[in-house]
């Protein structure tokens, strides 16, 4: 498989504090990689980075093939490589509806019928969000928001997925449903992932392979089996209260 993302010696700060340092890693096409690590090692500042939304990062951030570090995130929308960020970020003022035609805005109006199509089917997949197209979305419940989060990203036809903590919030049976949403990406749609999940053991179950992220650096990766057996991941990651 070729790497359709391609992060090298990454490093990104606040101001003069370093966050992420000498950052490596890829995912390739129809890939999930899961990126874990405790509280503060610089997960979500990776994420961002990659999407365009934190602008103090160097280092390489190629996208299929391009280098997208000096792009706005706009334009790297417009490529496929999209950000759920965490806390959702939907428009709460706007209805369920509104939402989602608004994720698919970037797409070509020749392309409305497989929008109308695809929309269908993620109502059909998240029935609370049908029952629910007229109401603004901040009145939703955390786990219908982040269905809706995920819904409208799915609808601008991403390569790449970045999912920050897609399961924040929500109970049991909804993490399992929007767990086995994201499992089925790759396959069903063609979408690789690279996903930031506070529930360590059921990212590694889904995905292919995994980083282990401490500090800003990665300090363990491989295939996401090896990982999880790995006596490292312990006493990096689960050692301090993640599940
Ligand atoms: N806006 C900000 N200004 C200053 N420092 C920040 C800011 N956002 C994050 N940080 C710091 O950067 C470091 C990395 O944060 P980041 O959110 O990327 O970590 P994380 O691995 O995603 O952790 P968490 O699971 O807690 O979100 C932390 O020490 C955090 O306190």
């Amino acid at each position: 498989m070729s790497a359709l993302l391609q992060i090298g010696d990454l490093h990104a700060r606040y101001g003069p504090v370093q966050v992420v340092t000498g950052m490596e890693l890829e995912v390739a096409d129809g890939e999930i990689v899961a990126l874990v690590g405790a509280n503060g090692a610089g997960k979500s500042t990776t994420l961002r980075a990659v999407a365009g939304l934190h602008r103090e990062a160097s280092g390489t951030i190629r996208f299929a093939g391009r280098d997208v570090l000096g792009a706005s995130a706009e334009r790297r929308a417009r490529a496929g490589l999209r950000l759920v960020p965490e806390g959702r970020r939907l428009f709460g003022r706007l209805t369920v509806a509104e939402n989602l035609t608004l994720g698919a805005a970037t797409r070509p109006r020749a392309q409305r019928a497989e929008v109308a199509r695809e929309r269908a089917e993620l109502l059909e997949r998240f029935p609370a969000l049908d029952a629910a197209l007229g109401k603004p979305a901040a009145t939703l419940s955390g786990g219908q928001q982040q269905q809706l989060a995920l819904a409208r990203a799915l609808l601008g036809a991403p390569r790449l997925l970045l999912l920050d903590e897609p399961t924040l919030g929500l109970s049991p049976r909804l993490t399992d449903e929007v767990l086995a949403l994201i499992a089925s990406l790759p396959r069903e749609r063609g979408i690789a992932v690279l996903l930031v999940e506070q529930h360590v053991r059921l990212a590694l179950a889904i995905a292919d392979r995994a980083a282990v992220l401490r500090r800003g650096r990665v300090v363990l990766a491989g295939a996401a089996a090896d990982v999880l057996a790995s006596p490292e991941l312990e006493a990096q990651v689960l050692g301090e209260g993640v599940r």
